[in-house]
């Protein structure tokens, strides 16, 4: 039996605002997705990737992984689709038959270590169907609603928005990827929330959220700082940091 992740790297990169795809977005001499392929492989419990790429780039993303001595792992590429969400289920269909445990992985998050693919891949092979990394969060949280019921979209003004609680936050967690998954639990997982999108045209922004919606239960092991979100430019000066830290 064998571990495929599936690393996401179709999106656009709106927030980021480049000129091209956030994934090939040059991180330290590297683009993204190369940094995360690399560090997926040097985990050495991932036998296979398939990425999710950018549309009309399955190809080149395809082969820039593939041909890189440092992943030297089978590559398979696809076209996302038009939310991370559809990405992912794109992916999901490549998985080969031996295939027992999928890990989701955001190129966004292109310095996640080994050790924490590692850590994901043990919960789920010690029998946890589904796998999460968690950090404390370290601001205070408030659910708000709008001031206004013709406010339309949050945090229009300074008083748009009333706080209605303020969850204890010793029992939230700031969840990362990679996401480790019992493979027939994510591909249930998948469809229930694909039938769920079509209907409710809401796709959802992790794959342990459809799990979640199963009813099934997902577990958490510790995250790692490395493993931050790139989603704005000062996101990616602070993995240059972190980076040059790195080598
Ligand atoms: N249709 C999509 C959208 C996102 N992703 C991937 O999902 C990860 C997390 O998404 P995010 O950070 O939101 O990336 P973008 O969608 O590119 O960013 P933005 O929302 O700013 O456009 C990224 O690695 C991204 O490439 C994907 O494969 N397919
Ligand atoms: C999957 C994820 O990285 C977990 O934190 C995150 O939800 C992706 O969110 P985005 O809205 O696609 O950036």
């Amino acid at each position: 039996m064998t571990t495929l992740a599936i690393l996401t790297a179709a999106g656009s990169g709106t927030r980021l605002g480049r000129d091209l795809p956030k994934a090939l977005v040059d991180l330290a001499g590297f683009p993204l997705v190369l940094h995360a392929a690399r560090r997926l492989a040097a985990s050495g419990v991932v036998d296979s990737l398939v990425v999710t790429c950018p549309p009309g780039l399955a190809v080149e993303v395809g082969e820039l992984v593939a041909h890189d001595p440092q992943v030297g792992l089978p590559v398979r590429a696809v076209e996302g689709g038009s939310t991370r969400q559809a990405s992912v289920a794109a992916g999901l269909r490549l998985a080969a038959a031996d295939v027992d445990v999928v890990l989701v992985h955001d190129a966004a998050r292109p310095l996640a270590p080994p050790g924490l693919v590692r850590r994901v891949v043990a919960a789920v092979r010690q029998g946890h169907a589904a796998v999460v990394p968690g950090l404390p969060v370290v601001d205070t949280v408030k659910r708000v609603v709008p001031t206004s019921p013709d406010t339309v979209t949050r945090a229009e003004g300074p008083l748009a928005e009333r706080v209605v609680e303020t969850p204890d936050r010793g029992l939230l967690r700031a969840v990362q990827t990679p996401q480790g998954f019992d493979r027939p639990v994510l591909v249930r997982a998948h469809e229930d929330g694909a039938r769920r999108a079509d209907a409710e045209h809401l796709a959802a922004t992790d794959d342990a959220g459809l799990v979640e919606a199963l009813g099934l239960p997902v577990h958490v092991v510790a995250g790692d700082d490395a493993a931050m979100k790139i989603t704005t430019e000062r996101d990616l000066l602070v993995a240059g940091l972190l980076a040059e830290e790195e080598s």
